[in-house]
């Protein structure tokens, strides 16, 4: 069976899917999580595996970058393979003085400038809302390991060069700023399913001096990963 996006069996796929935005960071997860991994997709190039941590079943597959780029394939992995939840592990950029560069951040609710979800009822300002059991059990896994970690809203952006309007978002407690996590709450509440964000912060809006390099937002992740994981598997 394949969609458009995705050349993969409808079994291909765990009940749980990891979606980094960066399809060679899906591969270096898979890699690293999943001695066992397999490739299942690799249309556009966008890869990705199914394989087993601590013998349960997990998937990691790329979203490319931006809101309608996630939104297909969440709808195809929600909608046609089976998939039960979605994970996104990305990087944001901080807003608030708070969050420092390599924190982590659970994206509870994604505040947004794009059209994605205000097309889906009209008149509506739909509310972009992770599943709260997901987000909890990612939360209890930080809590259990002692690390911090930046509990509560972000932004996802269409424009990645245009500025922020910083000061705003920060007086009302935005955390950080991404590209998908509001799409992606909206396609799993469209399927009826569960979906989560978490994020590595790699710049700072306020701050650049400790910007991450490109080659470290490829590698710079393990944290986020481990609480997703912990999530993926609740
Ligand atoms: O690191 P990823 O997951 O791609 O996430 C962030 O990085 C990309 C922009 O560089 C956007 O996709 C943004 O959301
Ligand atoms: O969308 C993003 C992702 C990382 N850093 C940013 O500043 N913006």
């Amino acid at each position: 069976m394949a969609t458009p996006h995705i050349d993969a069996e409808k079994g291909d796929f765990a009940p749980a899917v990891l979606m980094p935005g960066d399809p060679r960071r899906a591969q270096r997860i898979a890699e690293q999580l999943m001695p066992d991994a397999r490739l299942v997709n690799d249309v556009r190039g966008m890869s990705g595996y199914t394989g087993t941590v601590d013998g349960k079943p997990l998937s990691v597959m790329g979203s490319g970058m931006g809101q309608p780029s996630i939104t297909i394939y969440a709808t195809e992995l929600l909608r046609d393979f089976g998939v039960e939840r979605i994970i996104r592990v990305g990087t944001a950029g901080g807003i608030a003085p708070t969050v420092r560069v390599g924190d982590v951040v659970v994206a509870m609710g994604a505040h947004t400038d794009s059209a994605m979800n205000a097309a889906r009822i009209p008149g509506i300002h739909f509310s972009a809302v992770a599943s709260y059991d997901l987000a909890a059990a990612a939360v209890g896994a930080a809590h259990a390991d002692g690390e911090p970690v930046h509990v509560g809203t972000i932004i996802s952006r269409d424009h990645f060069y245009l500025p922020s309007p910083i000061e705003t978002l920060g007086a009302y407690g935005v955390l950080a700023v991404e590209m998908e996590a509001a799409a992606l709450y909206g396609v799993a509440a469209e399927f009826g399913k569960e979906a989560l964000t978490v994020l590595t912060v790699s710049d700072h809006l306020l701050d650049p001096s400790q910007d991450m390099s490109s080659a470290d937002r490829e590698t710079k992740f393990q944290r986020a990963l481990s609480l997703a994981v912990a999530a993926a598997h609740s």
